[in-house]
């Protein structure tokens, strides 16, 4: 997709595409619209980082709280989104045995206990061993570090669906 494609998009179709970079927060790509004309797939990235990074510590936090917890109870429903299932499927989330599911569900209630938001990490950077060490790790951050290490791991979730859907046709010029 070419960037004149993206910058020609009308609002509707621009947050129907991008709807879902953040994790059910279409706000963002329906806040970041107006930064159009874009110069490139940079660029856009560049303002729906800024964007979630300019956001006050609540609205953070609300961020981390539309994610689904990994090998949580939608993934066990069905319920995930497109890409969260993707996401958590490559990860190796969705064929945990039942010892390694029942650790990380505890982990993933201590660690909401803890902080009052879920545990999120890029899974598609990460393997199963990393994710569960991490989670074991990140349980020791004070709440304001957590959080900012979080919303670190959501940007990066965010590109890497960003450019899924960007350069998804080989004629890019992006
Ligand atoms: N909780 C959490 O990290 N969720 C996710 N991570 C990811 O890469 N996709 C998700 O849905």
């Amino acid at each position: 997709m070419e960037i004149n494609a993206v910058n020609a998009l009308t609002y509707e179709d621009f947050v129907k595409l991008f709807g879902n970079v953040v994790e059910k927060c279409p706000l963002i790509p329906a806040a970041i619209w107006s930064y159009r004309p874009f110069k490139d797939l940079a660029d856009i990235e560049a303002h729906m980082r800024e964007f979630i990074h300019g956001l006050p510590d609540s609205g953070k936090e609300g961020v981390l709280r539309c994610h689904p917890d990994l090998a949580g109870r939608d993934l066990q429903s069905g319920t995930l989104t497109r890409e969260s299932q993707e996401e958590q499927s490559r990860a190796g989330m969705t064929t945990l045995d039942s010892a390694e599911s029942l650790h990380m569900s505890s982990l993933n209630t201590e660690y909401k206990e803890r902080f009052g938001f879920p545990f999120v990490i890029c899974a598609r950077l990460n393997s199963k061993a990393d994710i569960v060490r991490q989670l074991s790790e990140r349980l020791n951050n004070d709440r304001a570090t957590e959080r900012e290490r979080a919303i670190e791991e959501v940007t990066k979730i965010c590109s890497l669906r960003l450019r899924n859907i960007v350069l998804s046709d080989i004629q890019t010029k992006l």
